[in-house]
Parts: structure tokens; sequence; C-alpha cells
């Protein structure tokens, strides 16, 4: 019987060096970095993120968090900061995507799904024909400002979990997640990989204890 682990894990709203050490020294494999949103955690400017990726360098995956909508301004922003990743969070149509790859294969492109209700599935799985891999994450977009994620709370984790049973594509699941729900959330879901902010910060830094203890559950624990 072959048991499964969570593959990546990915700390998000990284602001600092300080932030990025901790991340890395507890063991994240992916480091998101949030450029201008409409609201959220953890925003930084372009400057501050292009000089990020620079010192993370090769010891976790850079990945930046873009809030443009048009494939030229996303490539536009991937070049202007110099990562190899990029989390589209603006929902967009799927042949946005397409056009990302056809325009830049080598780019790994993470689109995000804010799951709502059972018409997210069908959104999650036309993104897939051409994402690299599909982020799921909780959105409000009846607030003001819209809500496109960081929002510190769960969502419908069955939706989630009928994604990722018929996605050809790795799924990141987001939303809420500590130390304390996030082996709940692994077992419903059964993510490839994981995703967090909010719930891993004080004082609107990344915290220690609670980075170390996130990541030490995750990668203690497997299903079948
Ligand atoms: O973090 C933000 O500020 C943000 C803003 C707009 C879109 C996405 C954002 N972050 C993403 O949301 C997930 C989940 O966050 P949380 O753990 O619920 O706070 C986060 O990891 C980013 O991928």
């Amino acid at each position: 019987m072959t048991l499964l682990k969570v593959d990546r894990i990915k700390i998000c709203c990284i602001m600092s060096q300080q932030d990025a050490d901790i991340a890395i020294e507890c063991g994240a494999t992916c480091l998101g970095l949030v450029a201008q949103m409409p609201s959220g955690p953890g925003i930084i400017d372009n400057t501050t993120i292009s000089n990020l990726v620079r010192y993370i360098d090769n010891r976790a995956r850079a990945i930046v968090l873009t809030s443009e909508k048009g494939a030229n301004e996303i490539l536009r922003h991937v070049d202007a900061v110099g990562v190899e990743t990029v989390q589209v969070v603006s929902p967009v149509d799927p042949s946005v995507i397409k056009e990302i790859k056809r325009l830049a294969p080598a780019l790994e492109v993470i689109p995000v799904v804010h799951v709502i209700d059972k018409s997210s599935i069908d959104y999650a799985l036309r993104l897939g024909e051409y994402a690299d891999a599909i982020l799921l994450d909780t959105g409000n977009f009846n607030v003001e400002p819209i809500e496109l994620g960081g929002t510190g709370r769960t969502h419908d984790w069955e939706v989630s979990a009928h994604i990722v049973s018929r996605s050809e594509k790795p799924i990141y699941l987001a939303g809420g997640l500590d130390p304390e729900n996030v082996i709940a959330a692994i077992n419903q879901v059964k993510p490839h990989h994981i995703d967090v902010c909010s719930r891993l910060r004080r004082d609107g830094a990344l915290d220690r204890n609670l980075c170390r203890e996130f990541i030490a559950r995750i990668r203690s624990h497997s299903w079948n």
C-alpha cells in the first residue's frame, strides 16, 4: 500500500528576509510574495519582491501573487520581479492561462479558484487544462474591497475534495489553515500541496513556533 504525503508547503505573505529565513529553516519549499492587492495581509512593493527573490535564491521556490488580469500584464509583472512561478489571484478566463503558457511555456502558472459552491468545480477543471497547478482558496466577491485571498478563513472542503478527486493537475489547498486544523483539512481534501498565510503570523510577522509546528505536523502525516 502506497502512503501519500503533502509535497510542497508554501508559506505565503513573506515580507522580509527574516520571514524568509524562518520559513526556510522550518522546512517550507515555496515562499509567496504578495504584490499590490485590493485587500489582504503581507502586501509588499515590486522592488521589495525582487530583492527578496534574489535573497531567497535557490533555497525555496519564490512565487509572486499578482492581481493582474491580462496575459501580457501578468507576464510584465513576472519579468519585473524575476520569478519562475506566478499565482494568478484574480478570477480570469481559462484562455488567459492558455495565452500565458503559449507565450512563456517555462513559466509555472498557478491560478486561484475561490471555492464558493459547486460551480467552482467546473471552473477549476477548465483552468486545469492549461495551468501547471490550481490553488483552492477562500474569497469573497461581495465585500468592498473584494477579497481575493489571505482571509484567514476556511471554505467548503467538500467542494475542494471533489476538485482534487477529478483534477489532472496538482492542487494547493489554502484558506484559514493553521497547526490545529491542517491535518483535518488534509484528511478530507487530500491536496498535493499546502499553502498558508494569516494564521501563522503574529503582529504582522511570521511566527517561528507556529510555522515550525505547522510544517512538522504536515511532514509527519501520511494517508492512503
Ligand atoms: O495574502 C494576501 O494578502 C492575499 C491577498 C490577495 C490574494 C491572495 C492572498 N494570499 C493568498 O491566500 C492564501 C490563504 O491565506 P490565509 O492562510 O487564509 O490567510 C495565502 O496563502 C495566499 O496564497
